[in-house]
């Protein structure tokens, strides 16, 4: 348990290091493209020496759980390793595992991310609210509890997600909307911030989301290798991008092995977006 809430945490990374949020995503094509097999071996020389490069320079380092558990126990141990060494370089470690599922599994996924010192504990994850938001409760009160976050899908980046979540409420609202309003309610009267984030594409078109009352931070992938910039995330985020992190994996790691060129890579994404 950390003494701080996620929300006092995250402003206080944010303000240090630039709300860029870099991914360690060891995809096959960028092992082969790094020199590295594609094999245990391969993918621990890839998520150290990525981390080695990233987390001391920006406030979220985002490990996608998918390449390392690709790889079997062997990968999972690496993912150990790169939250553990992310965290001590001063990176927030957001571990993108998109987990979701009923109340009483949940509580497992729960003991396995977002309890105590266990292996896999990180400093958030990203949670899916498809079995209804309700089914996270459990999740979402131990983070608090424990000073964790979680970032809720709502509006995905990927091409295929507007029917599912554009689609209309009895109420009228989108399901996405729905989303972003029962984060909003558990972050309410919460300072400097609270701790259920939303994900929200740097993709999306401006204006289907009403963030103003969320209160807390929104995660935004798409920024990088799925065509989205930094003029596109102030359209769809506005001027000064409150709370949003933007998140880039591919396009920063393209830049590997070496330290220097990925530590640039990274300098560069940050630059965009204070322009
Ligand atoms: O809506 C979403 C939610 C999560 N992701 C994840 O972010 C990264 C994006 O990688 P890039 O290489 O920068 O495209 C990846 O881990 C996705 O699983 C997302 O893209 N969109």
């Amino acid at each position: 348990m950390t003494a701080a809430g996620f929300g006092a945490r995250l402003a206080a990374a944010v303000a240090a290091r630039g709300p860029l949020c870099a991914g360690v995503d060891p995809h096959p094509a960028l092992l082969r493209s790094w020199g590295l097999s594609v094999d245990a071996a391969g993918l621990e020389r890839f998520a150290l020496t990525a981390t080695e490069a990233l987390a001391p320079r920006v406030s979220v380092l985002k490990p996608q759980s998918a390449f390392f558990e690709a790889h079997g126990p062997a990968g999972v141990e690496v993912l150990r390793r790169v939250v553990e060494l992310g965290r001590q370089a001063g990176a927030l470690v957001l571990l993108d595992v998109k987990r979701g599922d009923i109340g009483s599994t949940m509580a497992a996924y729960t003991s396995a991310y977002l309890a105590g010192t266990g292996p896999l504990a990180a400093d958030a994850v990203t949670l899916s609210p498809y079995l209804g938001f309700g089914s996270l409760g459990e999740a979402l009160d131990t983070a608090r509890a424990e000073g964790r976050g979680v970032f809720v899908l709502a509006r995905t980046s990927n091409p295929e997600a507007a029917a599912l979540q554009n689609a209309r409420l009895a109420d009228g609202r989108t399901v996405a909307q729905s989303i972003v309003d029962d984060a909003a309610g558990r972050n309410a009267g919460m300072a400097p911030g609270g701790d259920v984030g939303v994900v929200v594409g740097a993709t999306v078109p401006a204006g289907e989301l009403d963030l103003t009352a969320l209160n807390g931070p929104v995660l935004a992938p798409g920024f990088g290798a799925q065509g989205a910039t930094a003029h596109d995330l102030r359209r769809v985020f506005g001027e000064g991008l409150p709370g949003v992190l933007p998140a880039s994996s591919r396009d920063i790691l393209r830049y590997g092995p070496d330290i220097a060129a990925l530590a640039e890579a990274v300098a560069r994404a940050q630059d965009s977006l204070m322009e």
